[in-house]
């Protein structure tokens, strides 16, 4: 079984019909304690919000959880928007999965539950539906129609139906930067993945399936397994130094383009990665790139051979970064 999915995290999708039944797939446990939000990187701030859950669940003696949303409530309202996914699904599970986390209950964002109020998510989705014990999220949590339900507004909901709180403040890093997913896109858009790993406690990582590309580099002894970027926020064009996880749980150094290949007329974005010591076919395997350091931006060479001798270059000096 491939390591790149969740094992040991119990996923419990649910959602709401129109007449505001509930619509599980497993029945539900009863009295978790729970972090609420979007979590999109579950990074450095969002692991507080976790682990703030964990403890209380502790505590009570009760099994922890993380609900969050699918699809993304900003990708619901805004259909045709630009990609500004950090993680995939299956790579938010994996993350709350490592922090220990017993379940995620995942909600459907539809409709039906966006159309309802702060007060009828608090008390029929958190205390009739999760039958939860602890809710904990951040200072900026919005919920209900329109987002009109704030942090404070959940704290007087579980006074009221029975579940405690914990709202986390705004963390900041040494130099006083919040740690937010907004950090992490503008870090990601500079090219700034060393930044981008700092806020999110790990490298910024891209998951799929290797796809069939022009087959011209292995015609200049520079194969590269490609991925498409999907949902994912298109970080700066450019080389980074990269490690990539394959389902077998290898993980390869090597380096990688990230962007339309202007020199043979690409049109597609792609994440394309060279890995070194390495010469299998990896075509169809779902594999994971992480952005370690960036190298240069992408360019236009006037020739192939050009490109080569800078693909020499940048393999070069990836290969010092994994020996410094
Ligand atoms: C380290 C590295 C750097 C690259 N830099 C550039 C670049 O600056 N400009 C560009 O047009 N393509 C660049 N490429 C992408 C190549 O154009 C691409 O790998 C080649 O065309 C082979 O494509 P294929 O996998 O579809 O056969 C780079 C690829 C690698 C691995
Ligand atoms: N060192 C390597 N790095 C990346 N891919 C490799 C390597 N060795 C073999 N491969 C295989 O070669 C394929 C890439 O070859 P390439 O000529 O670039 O074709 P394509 O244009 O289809 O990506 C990869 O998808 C993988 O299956």
């Amino acid at each position: 079984m491939t390591v790149l999915l969740p094992r040991s995290i119990k996923v419990i999708t649910l959602g709401v019909a129109a007449d505001q039944s509930l619509e599980a797939d497993t029945p539900l446990p009863v009295g978790a304690s729970a972090a609420i939000g979007s979590f999109d990187g579950v990074h450095i701030g969002h692991q507080h919000v976790i682990e703030s859950a964990i403890r209380a669940a502790k505590a009570k003696g009760m099994p922890s959880a993380v609900i969050c949303f699918d699809p993304h409530p900003q990708s619901f309202f805004h259909k045709d928007g630009k990609a500004f996914r950090l993680m995939q699904l299956s790579q938010q599970l994996r993350a709350f999965e490592a922090l220990g986390v017993d379940y995620a209950f995942v909600l459907t964002f539809d409709a039906h539950l966006s159309s309802l109020s702060a007060e009828d998510f608090a008390r029929l989705i958190l205390r009739d539906y999760l039958k939860l014990s602890h809710v904990s999220a951040g200072f900026d949590f919005q919920f209900g129609k329109r987002g009109g339900g704030h942090a404070k507004d959940l704290v007087a909901f579980g006074d009221q139906l029975g579940f405690t709180t914990d709202i986390l403040p705004c963390q900041t890093d040494a130099e006083g930067h919040k740690l937010s997913s907004s950090a992490v896109r503008d870090a990601l858009l500079s090219g700034d993945a060393p930044l981008a790993t700092e806020i999110l406690g790990r490298p910024q990582a891209y998951l799929g399936e290797v796809i069939h590309g022009a087959k011209q580099g292995r015609t200049i002894d520079f194969p590269t397994l490609n991925l498409t970027l999907g949902d994912y926020l298109r970080p700066r064009y450019g080389i980074y130094v990269t490690q990539t996880a394959l389902p077998d749980g290898r993980v390869i150094n090597g380096v990688s383009n990230i962007g339309v290949r202007p020199t043979v007329g690409g049109d597609i974005e792609l994440l394309e990665t060279y890995l070194f010591d390495f010469s299998e076919e990896v075509y169809g395997q779902v594999v994971e790139t992480r952005l370690l350091d960036f190298i240069r931006p992408e360019a236009k060479f006037d020739s192939f051979d050009e490109m080569k001798i800078a693909i020499q270059g940048d393999a070069a000096k990836a290969r010092a970064y994994f020996q410094a």
